[in-house]
C-alpha cells in the first residue's frame, strides 16, 4: 500500500468513528428500489455494504421495490401497468403477480445476496403490515393503506443477527393481501421501529432542482419547505411518494432522512460514515 493510501484509509476511518459509534445499536431503515435495482453487480455491492453494517453492530432493515420485475410479469401474461397518481392499479390477477415477484423473486435474490445473514419477509408474515383497502380519489383495487405495523418479527430477526429483508405486501384483517408502495411502507416501518434514519437509494443523485440536471442536487431539505417545492413542480412524479416517505418518517420520530444514489456503488457507506454525505438529507 502507497504512503497515500494509507493516509486515506486513516483520514476515512477518523471521520467515520463518530458515525459508527452513533449507529451502533441503532437501527436504520433501508429502502432499495426497483430502478435502482436493475444491474446485478450493483445490486450485489449495496448488499456487501448492509452486510458490512450489520457486521459492525448496526440493526439493518431493508425494504424493497421491485416495480420493474412487477411489469415484466405482467408483460408475459399481456397486462400493460397502470398507474394512478404514482400507484400500481391492482386487479385480482396483478396482485397474484405481485405477490409472485415482490415476495418471490426480488425478495429471494436479495437474500441470497445476503450470505447466510438475510431473512426474507413480507408484511403478511408475523401480522407484521396490517392493511385496509385504499379508498380516495380511484379506485386502486387491492392497493392497501397500512393501519398498523407490528414490529415483533423485525425485532426478533435484528435481535438474532439477521438483516431483515421485506418486501411490501400486508394483509387486511380477513387475511386478504394488499399491494403497498415500498416507500410509504419503509417509513411507516421506520417510523414504528423508532429508527434512527431512513435511507432511500433510488436511480438519480437526489432530490434535484432541475430533475434533468444532475448538478442541481439538493443536499440538505428541510420538511417545513417541501410543500412550497412540490407545489413549484420540482417534486414530480415518482419523487412525490419518496420524499413524502422521507417527511413523514423526520415527523414520525426518525432523526433523519435520506435520498440517495443506489447507482453509486457505497454510495451508503459515503451517506452514514462521512461529513459531505451523499445526495438529500431530509431534516427538521
Ligand atoms: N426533483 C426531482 N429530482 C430527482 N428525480 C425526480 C425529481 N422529480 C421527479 N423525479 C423522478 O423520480 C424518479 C425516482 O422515482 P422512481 O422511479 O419511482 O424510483 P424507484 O423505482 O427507485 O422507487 C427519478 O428517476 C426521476 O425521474
Ligand atoms: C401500490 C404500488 O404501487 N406498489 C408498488 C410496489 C413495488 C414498489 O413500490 O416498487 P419500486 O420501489 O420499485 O417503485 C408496485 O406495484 O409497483
Amino acid at each position: 500500500m502507497h504512503q497515500s493510501q494509507i493516509h486515506a484509509l486513516a483520514r476515512a476511518m477518523g471521520e467515520a468513528a463518530p458515525y459508527i459509534k452513533k449507529y451502533q445499536n441503532r437501527t436504520i431503515v433501508v429502502k432499495y428500489g426497483g430502478n435502482a435495482m436493475i444491474n446485478e453487480e450493483l445490486k450485489q455491492a449495496v448488499m456487501q455494504d448492509l452486510l458490512l453494517l450489520n457486521q459492525i453492530g448496526i440493526r439493518v432493515v431493508l425494504v424493497h421495490g421491485g416495480g420493474p420485475e412487477i411489469a415484466q410479469g405482467l408483460k408475459l401474461i399481456g397486462k400493460e401497468s397502470v398507474f394512478i397518481d404514482g400507484l400500481r392499479v391492482t386487479d385480482r390477477e396483478t396482485m397474484d403477480v405481485v405477490q409472485q415477484m415482490l415476495a418471490g423473486k426480488v425478495n429471494k435474490s436479495l437474500v441470497a445476496l445476503l450470505k447466510g445473514r438475510g431473512i426474507g419477509l413480507c408484511g403478511i408474515d408475523g401480522g407484521m403490515l396490517l392493511c385496509e383497502k385504499r379508498t380516495g380519489a380511484a379506485d386502486w383495487g387491492f392497493v392497501g393503506d397500512i393501519v398498523r405495523v407490528d414490529t415483533h418479527l423485525i425485532e426478533f430477526s435484528l435481535d438474532s443477527g439477521f438483516i431483515p429483508v421485506i418486501a411490501t405486501i400486508g394483509a387486511d384483517e380477513h387475511g386478504t393481501p394488499y399491494n403497498i408502495n415500498a416507500d410509504t411502507a419503509a417509513g411507516q416501518i421506520a417510523v414504528a421501529l423508532n429508527a434512527a434514519k431512513l435511507v432511500s437509494m433510488t436511480d438519480t443523485a437526489g432530490l434535484l432542482r432541475d430533475r434533468h440536471d444532475e448538478n442541481t442536487l439538493m443536499e440538505r431539505v428541510s420538511v417545513n419547505d417541501i410543500a412550497a417545492l412540490t407545489e413549484q413542480g420540482i417534486i414530480a412524479g415518482g419523487m412525490i411518494p419518496k420524499v413524502e416517505c422521507c417527511a413523514d418518517a423526520v415527523r414520525g420520530g426518525v432523526d433523519e432522512a435520506a435520498i440517495i444514489d443506489g447507482r453509486v456503488a457505497h454510495s451508503i457507506l459515503l451517506e452514514m460514515f462521512s461529513h459531505k454525505g451523499s445526495g438529500t438529507l431530509f431534516c427538521r
